[in-house]
């Protein structure tokens, strides 16, 4: 399977170095805004960068993987869609009720998959069995992450800079929460999926505690992720989870779900 990846930070070069050398997985090309920027990831990688986006599309690619940001999915994934099947992991984009319709119509009028990680979470799989006949009550995310991912200013004990709905959250912060928009998505729904945000100066891990009430009982998850160097927002499970969905859609054995 050859990829082509939209960005190239701390996700994608993670992705590069893990794939580095796999013969049945293969990151092929790479879209950029600025080809200069990045050009060492051509020779170190042998991989072609292209700021063309249909160029891009017609290079040897199987599948988009988009590790950019809300916007790039915004402006982009409308017309992958159209040529390519997308694994998306700035999912906090389909918080845009329009932007999601326009890329699940699409995905269906061209017949290819969108592909959502669980990113730097897990339990996706429980939430969704539970929630198959609707009788999920309650699914809430509390997230802890180091001070200075959340804020700018200086402060010596935990706050809580953010508590309301899902929806709200990814508006307030879209470079911490794409977990609850994924979580409203399998679950509740935006408005429903209650979220806490708390800065904490004397972390330096990024805690997710999510719970789960319904008819089936109830289910509690806490991951406390390693953050990436090269981006320390972003826990190392969610580059991860890209790989897994790689891995996953290459096998014929599915577990889980
Ligand atoms: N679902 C989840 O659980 C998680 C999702 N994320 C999300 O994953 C995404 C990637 O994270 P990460 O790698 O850490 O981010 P980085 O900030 O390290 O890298 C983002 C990269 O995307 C590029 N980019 C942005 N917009 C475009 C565009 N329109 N076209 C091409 N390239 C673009 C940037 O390039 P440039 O140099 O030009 O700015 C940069 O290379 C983010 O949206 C992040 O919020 C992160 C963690 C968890
Ligand atoms: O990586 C994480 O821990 C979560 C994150 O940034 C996001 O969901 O946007």
């Amino acid at each position: 399977m050859n990829i082509g990846i939209i960005g190239a930070g701390a996700i994608s070069n993670f992705l590069l170095q893990k794939l580095n050398g796999r013969q049945d997985i293969k990151i092929k090309s790479i879209f950029v805004r600025d080809k200069e920027k990045y050009q060492s990831l051509e020779s170190n990688f042998q991989v072609t960068l292209f700021t063309d986006l249909d160029a891009f599309l017609d290079s040897d690619i199987d599948i988009v993987v988009e590790a950019a940001d809300l916007h790039a999915v915004k402006s982009l994934i409308p017309s992958v869609i159209k040529r390519k099947a997308v694994v998306l992991i700035s999912i906090g984009a389909l918080a845009d009720v329009e932007l999601l319709k326009e890329i699940s119509h699409l995905s269906n009028e061209y017949k290819h998959e969108i592909h959502l990680p669980s990113g730097a979470i897990g339990g996706l799989d429980l939430l969704q069995n539970a929630h198959a006949l609707g009788l999920v009550t309650g699914v809430s995310l509390t997230t802890r992450k180091p001070a200075s991912s959340l804020i700018d200013e200086a402060i010596d004990e935990a706050k809580v800079v953010f508590e309301g709905s899902a929806i709200e959250a990814i508006r307030q912060f879209p470079k911490n929460m794409n977990v609850s928009i994924v979580l409203s998505l399998a679950g509740i729904g935006f408005e429903k999926t209650r979220v806490s945000l708390i800065a904490d100066p004397h972390i330096d891990k990024n805690v997710h505690h999510i719970e789960i009430v319904g008819d089936f009982g109830e289910a509690t998850f806490t991951i406390t992720n390693n953050p990436l160097p090269e981006n320390p927002k972003t826990s190392y499970l969610a580059a991860m989870s890209i790989l897994g969905t790689l891995n996953r859609l290459d096998g014929r054995l599915r577990i889980g779900g």
